[in-house]
């Protein structure tokens, strides 16, 4: 590789270069009605037909220049040596809590077929009881009844890239997840900044690890500029987890200066901060009116002596950002204009969730025309996309993408 960084993002809207998405996976067939809300699905998605959005969405991003890698590839690479596949398997089917010796033993034969890929789309997947073959109880686990029909539970969320772990600066978080269900999404990134080629040797910065004790998800940071941070405290993240990131920041003397925290409503259609507020230009952003009320916004700088200075802003939302981003002026683009049903309808299907791949550039789901509408007539390109199976995952472009390197802004 040049002597360009494994990773450098330092803003949400410099012309994308790499990203990391992943292409959904027979995952998605195992959501039963039953698990569904245990998953995080709001109903159950069409695969193949999901696979033709997910594609047609990496080609807008390729046909832009952009380098797109997948997460199962990555995996899939970083597994090669024998000794840290077999730890990976270990590992994973511990913090699945598959229980059981003749279940693990009966999984680990399954797996012994595959090839490093076949593994990782396997264990992507989980795995249904009626699978394995040749499986012995052996244990007081393995022969109690249940009436569960996997023994490996699939990750359904996956193809939100944007969350288990993110990009700030040159360095990432590998993030607590708020879920059972999404934790395990994030020993992939473990394995990828350790083992895989492209980033083991890359001295790639760890400013949060997975083992932390209070959760964060990458749906919640953004990266505003060279100096400011915007963090959700939000369903998913909590606020001892934002001032953690912030020390580590502070102490790693990365050049972020300003982490502001924005305090929106804990609810399922606010999951996270980019649910709701995304930068799609200098100067432009999107928001949906419903957290406008509600939100409060902190402001944490470098105290004395390693301690963190934090201050409640009481100006508006336009002007706070306006005065940490040094600008005159910014334009906040209201979800459907504001409208109450049409808002709430877009919001509810990510019309918020805009991914910039240029200043002044987005991609889009094409089905919120209201929204959309309104950010043509304000001047931004706008990238449409078809998400009528993606969305039932509730998430939209930016989460389904992670970016790895971006010019700068
Ligand atoms: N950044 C995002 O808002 N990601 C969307 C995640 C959706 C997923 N079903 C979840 O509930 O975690």
């Amino acid at each position: 590789m040049s002597n360009e960084k494994a990773i450098d993002v330092t803003s949400e809207i410099g012309k994308l270069k790499t990203v990391l998405l992943h292409r959904p996976g027979r995952e998605l067939e195992n959501i039963t009605p039953d698990f569904m809300e245990r998953l995080l699905f709001d109903d159950i998605p069409d695969l193949e037909a999901a696979r033709k959005e997910h594609d047609a969405f990496a080609q807008v991003l390729k046909d832009n220049g952009v380098e797109v890698l997948y997460l199962e590839e990555l995996a899939a690479e970083s597994i090669e040596d024998k000794e840290v596949r077999q730890k990976f398997i270990e590992q994973f089917l511990e913090e699945a809590h598959v229980s059981g010796e003749g279940t693990i033993k009966a999984l680990k034969d399954h797996f012994s077929d595959l090839d490093n890929k076949e593994l990782i789309d396997t264990l992507m997947a989980g795995v249904r009881k009626t699978e394995l073959k040749d499986y012995k109880a052996e244990s007081l686990a393995d022969m109690a009844s249940s009436d569960y029909p996997l023994v490996l539970d699939p990750l359904t969320n996956l193809y939100f890239t944007r969350d288990p772990f993110a990009t700030i600066g040159t360095g990432i978080t590998i993030n607590q997840m708020r879920t059972e269900t999404r934790n395990r999404e994030t020993i992939f990134a473990e394995y990828i900044f350790k083992y895989h080629p492209r980033f083991k040797d890359a001295g790639v910065p760890i400013w949060l690890n997975r083992d932390e004790k209070t959760s964060i998800e990458g749906g919640d940071e953004l990266v505003l500029s060279e100096k400011v941070l915007a963090v959700g405290i939000s369903q998913r993240t909590d606020a001892a987890s934002v001032e953690k990131l912030a020390k580590r920041l502070f102490e790693n003397n990365e050049s972020f200066e300003t982490i502001l925290a924005f305090d929106i409503p804990k609810s399922r259609a606010f999951m996270h901060l980019d649910t709701v507020f995304t930068m799609i230009d200098h100067d432009k952003f999107t928001i949906h009116p419903g957290i406008e009320g509600p939100l409060t916004v902190f402001s944490i700088t470098k105290g004395k002596d390693g301690d963190l200075e934090i201050e409640r802003e009481r100006d508006t939302l336009e002007h706070l950002l306006a005065k940490h981003l040094e600008l005159d002026n910014v334009e906040l683009i209201r979800c459907a204009g504001g409208d109450p049903i049409d808002a709430a309808r877009e919001q509810w299907n990510d019309g918020s969730n805009t991914l910039t791949i240029a200043p002044g550039e987005v991609v889009v789901y094409a089905r919120n025309h209201v929204t959309n509408r309104i950010l043509e007539e304000k001047g931004i390109k706008l990238h449409k996309v078809e998400g009528t199976e993606l969305v039932r995952g509730r998430g939209g472009p930016r989460c389904m993408s992670m970016p790895l390197i971006r010019e700068k802004a």
